[in-house]
């Protein structure tokens, strides 16, 4: 269900620095209950920047990331929206234009992809230097077999594995090992962008930090942007530049991470934060956010988030709120909450919302007069009102 009558999806930070922007992204899973996973999402990936996306399991984190790479398959469907890549070396291209090879080569050469579990995606009976080189003799033909050697040891050798290792078979290797190839042939043809769908959940800790230490240290080399995706948001907080929450299929909370980290705005973020334990902070107690996300194939009207918020009002239940600039804290973040739209509530958040404070406890919910809103004053209101 989109948001019909809104304002065009506002454009974040990035502007002309950006590498990819993405606008208007809506996306369906088509079926006797259509689910619609992805609505209305829209942000700029800066050059060289981390941006993370952030949220529960089923808010369409994944369902973006294929979208966004045109990886996506029946019944997945674009529904509308565009995704714009634009190359230091040439002029924007739009990824709906592309097909068959030149679509192939954009994937590897431009846009690469890490996916979930992308551990097991290793062929089993392929040795390591046999699955490197493939990339390259796919894609750079030109280079003979000397070369192409050279460049696997350089691969291995850049995510920190030593180059005996080509010979070995996915099974003679560790899960972190196993990932780090994964990475490697994601930055085999140096790529302007990587998506990482969560590359390192199935690691143990001291793993992850790692490949994470690893991943940081090959952007700074090398320049590429990463998005990032995961439900750690304490971990994107610590990784990512910018950072999008999303809810319900909708990017909810978007902005810098140092900004979401002191000032988080939507009700939804703050609860995340309060959900996760600081990779390095002091102890504290941890609140989970009571409920579930919405089914997407029967989503409410309002705000999706309505059912667990403890700020819920009236207005809530009628209006799906559009992202917008909030109107307090730091001028880059944005947010999708009617506390925050000036029209509905002058005096702006209540001041426990303001502080970043999440009360888990529904029942202590907070009571908000909402004045008296005429039916044309909300471009977002829903269409059937
Ligand atoms: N192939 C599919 N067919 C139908 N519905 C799907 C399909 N894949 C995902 N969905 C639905 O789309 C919604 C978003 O799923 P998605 O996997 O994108 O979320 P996510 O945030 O990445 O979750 P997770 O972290 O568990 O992967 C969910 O309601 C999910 O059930």
């Amino acid at each position: 269900m989109t948001v019909e009558g809104a304002p065009a999806p506002p454009v974040p930070a990035g502007g002309t620095d950006a590498v990819l922007s993405v606008r208007g992204l809506n996306v369906v899973y088509d079926g006797t209950t259509p689910v619609q996973a992805v609505r209305d999402v829209s942000f700029d990936l800066a050059r060289g920047e981390v941006l993370g996306i952030a949220g529960e399991s089923g808010c369409g984190k994944s369902t973006l990331a294929y979208a966004m790479t045109r990886l996506l398959k029946p019944p997945g469907r674009l529904l509308a929206g565009e995704v714009v890549f634009r190359p230091d070396d040439g002029p924007p291209v739009d990824l709906s234009t592309l097909h068959g090879e030149q679509l192939r080569r954009f994937r590897w050469n431009r846009v690469a992809m890490v996916f979930q579990g992308a551990m097991n995606a290793l062929n089993p009976v392929l040795s390591v230097r046999r699955q490197l080189a493939d990339v390259f003799t796919a894609h750079r033909p030109e280079l003979g077999r000397r070369e192409r050697e050279d460049r696997c040891r350089e691969l291995l050798d850049l995510v920190g594995i030593g180059p005996e290792r080509l010979s070995s078979y996915p099974h003679e290797l560790s899960g972190g090992m196993r990932q780090r190839v994964m990475i490697a042939m994601a930055m085999a043809l140096r790529p302007d962008v990587i998506v990482m769908d969560e590359p390192t959940t199935a690691l143990d800790v001291v793993v992850q930090r790692d490949i994470l230490e690893e991943i940081d240290r090959l952007r700074a080399r090398f320049g590429f942007a990463v998005v990032f995706i995961t439900h750690d948001l304490s971990l994107l907080l610590e990784i990512s530049d910018r950072l999008a929450v999303m809810y319900g299929g909708r990017i909810v909370e978007y902005g810098r991470a140092a900004d979401i980290h002191t000032a988080a705005h939507h009700p939804y973020t703050v609860g995340l934060l309060r959900s996760f334990p600081s990779l390095r902070g002091p102890r504290t107690v941890l609140h989970g956010i009571p409920g579930i996300p919405p089914d997407l194939s029967r989503p409410p009207p309002g705000c999706p988030f309505t059912a667990r918020c403890p700020y819920v009002f009236d207005a809530c239940h009628r209006i799906d709120p559009a992202l917008r600039p909030a109107q307090t804290g730091t001028a880059t973040s944005q947010v999708a909450c009617l506390h925050y739209d000036p029209a509905i509530r002058p005096d702006g958040p209540p001041p426990e919302l303001r502080a970043g404070r999440f009360d888990p406890e529904p029942a202590r919910a907070v009571t908000v007069h909402e004045p008296e809103v005429g039916p044309d004053d909300h471009a977002d209101r829903q269409p059937s009102e």
